[in-house]
């Protein structure tokens, strides 16, 4: 399985991509993955509607560009449905059975993601309904998937 993660916006903190890249390598047993972190627009606290919209656009416009036709996509997204790890498990095993190679986790940018990535997602992901910082979602969502491959395999994993 060819998983990648799309992100907006620089994973800047060093004790979130310590864990990131320690969740990578444990990953690498199971999947070929690569994160592939995008600019983001600059978005000071004064935007207008439209103004924030078009901001989420042109992110989005980035993040398409990188998503190939045939790319299964699961955008995380606070709306999106939430799942037991145990369902994300099962719903990655049932991709890979119906030949279904290419995952692509999208995580948007400060504003979140575009009205044209979220009609592309063929799945949108909720962890929770609290609002994560993007790199700490890409540390929380390397290690749910990490977990997922341990699940599927029958591995010991910690409750
Ligand atoms: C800082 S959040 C953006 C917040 C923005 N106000 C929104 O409503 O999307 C950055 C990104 O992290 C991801 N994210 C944050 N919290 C999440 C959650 N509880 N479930 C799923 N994704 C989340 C989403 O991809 C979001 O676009």
């Amino acid at each position: 399985m060819n998983i990648s993660i799309v992100t907006i916006g620089k994973l800047k903190e060093k004790y979130l991509k310590q864990g990131i890249d320690e969740y990578l390598k444990r990953l690498s047993a199971y999947a070929k993955i690569e994160v592939i972190e995008l600019p983001d627009e600059k978005a000071p606290e004064n935007l207008s509607e439209t103004e924030m919209e078009q901001v989420k656009e042109k992110e989005g416009e980035r993040i398409l560009s990188k998503i190939s036709d045939d790319t299964h996509v699961i955008a995380l997204a606070i709306e999106g449905k939430m799942k037991s790890s145990e369902q994300l498990a099962k719903d990655l095993d049932q991709l890979a059975t119906y030949g279904k190679s290419k995952i692509a986790f999208v995580i948007g940018g400060s504003l979140g993601l575009s009205h044209t990535v979220m009609k592309r997602a063929n799945d949108k992901l909720s962890f929770s309904k609290m609002t994560f910082p993007h790199q700490l979602m890409r540390l929380i969502l390397v290690e749910q998937v990490y977990r997922a491959f341990r699940i599927n395999r029958g591995e010991p994993y910690h409750k």
